[in-house]
């Protein structure tokens, strides 16, 4: 029976500007994505039966039909039965390093790496921008993680457009275990915030704005100018997030404060918080910093960077 073992990555969101609502109730993004370091492995095998089966080291995480990464695998059967017939089931098991419901597209990285992999495992030969179709049907982050890389994204976020990428700008993160934010709460909460029926009076000012600020920060990144992007990192949900969660916020002030980092900003829906600093050093220094000032066990810290790929087969058999 084949197996392959699959690196999946973690994202945070640089730029996320929301710019109008929708009628199917999403909203219409401004958005650059980046993959990062922070990974999970994921081994995927063919077994006899027709079945999907699922294992997961981290006890927050769903084993059953609500884990993405199994939705991920019931829709290859559903849209290739006869190779499903022909190779048999999938057995996968799910190593997590990524913080679960932190903003850093834990479930969705799941989801495309076991898309991937099943095109490999049954050799379906399906393309990029094929696998970003089926992937957008599982969650508007889905495409960007069988992306990687650093990547405009537009629409409900599903519209991708690659930029070159963006290596070792490093990072810390900061996540609080046991908090979670829900995005669709998130979305819908900036939605009554924020007046729905303001964003789409003034829709076409809105996108005319964010498509200026969101040029900004692309100009940054094509110049690889750690600085610049670290100036203009933006996240329109921090203005639910924040509010509603004081301990997000804290972080968020605490990480301003420290010798060494660039800038700060919640990623996507939270409630992760991440720095952006130039050198592996003053990223563990600033981590030891964190520690310091909150030796809450809840809290995990980690040091990353950014990474100019996504999804990767690490070995085969
Ligand atoms: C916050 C981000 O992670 C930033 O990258 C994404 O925008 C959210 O991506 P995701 O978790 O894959 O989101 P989905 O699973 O597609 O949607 C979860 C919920 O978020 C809201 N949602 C999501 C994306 C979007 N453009 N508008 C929305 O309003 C919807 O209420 C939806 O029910
Ligand atoms: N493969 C998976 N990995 C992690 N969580 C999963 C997975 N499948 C389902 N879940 C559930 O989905 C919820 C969201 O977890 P996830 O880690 O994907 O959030 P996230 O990082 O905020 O995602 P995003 O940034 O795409 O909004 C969790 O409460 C978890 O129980």
């Amino acid at each position: 029976m084949r197996s392959y073992t699959i690196i999946a990555p973690a994202k945070i969101n640089l730029y996320l500007e929301i710019i109008s609502d929708r009628p199917d109730g999403y909203h219409e993004l401004a958005m650059i994505l980046q993959s990062i370091a922070l990974a999970d492995e994921i081994n995927l095998r063919s077994i006899s039966s027709e079945k999907i089966q699922l294992n997961c080291n981290h006890p927050q995480v769903p084993t059953n039909e609500s884990n993405l990464a199994y939705k991920a695998a019931a829709l290859m059967a559903r849209q290739f039965p006869e190779a499903l017939t022909k190779y048999g089931g999938v057995e996968i098991t799910i190593n997590k390093h990524i913080p679960v419901a932190a903003g850093l597209a834990g479930g969705s990285t799941n989801a495309a790496a076991v898309l991937m992999g099943i095109d490999l495992l049954w050799g379906l030969g399906l393309t990029k921008s094929e696998l970003e179709e089926l992937g957008a049907t599982l969650g508007s982050d889905v495409p960007f993680c069988v992306a990687g890389g650093t990547v405009i994204a537009t629409g409900r976020g599903d519209q991708l457009s690659s930029l070159t990428g963006l290596d070792n700008i490093y990072i810390v993160l900061a996540k609080y275990r046991s908090l979670e934010v829900s995005t669709a709460w998130a979305y819908k909460t900036y939605r009554q915030e924020f007046s729905s029926s303001y964003l789409r009076e003034t829709e076409n000012l809105s996108a005319r704005a964010a498509a200026v600020h969101s040029r900004e920060i692309v100009k940054a990144i094509l110049n690889k100018n750690s600085i610049e992007i670290a100036k203009k990192l933006h996240n329109d949900l921090e203005r639910v997030v924040l509010p509603a969660y004081p301990q997000v916020l804290k972080l968020r002030e605490l990480f301003a404060t420290q010798e060494g980092v660039l800038g700060t900003m919640m990623s996507g829906s939270g409630p992760a918080v991440f720095a952006l600093l130039e050198s592996k050093q003053q990223a563990e220094a600033v981590k030891l910093k964190m520690r310091d000032a909150i030796p809450d066990e809840d809290l995990e810290l980690f040091v990353s960077r950014t990474i100019t790929h996504g999804i990767q087969v690490r070995s085969s058999t």
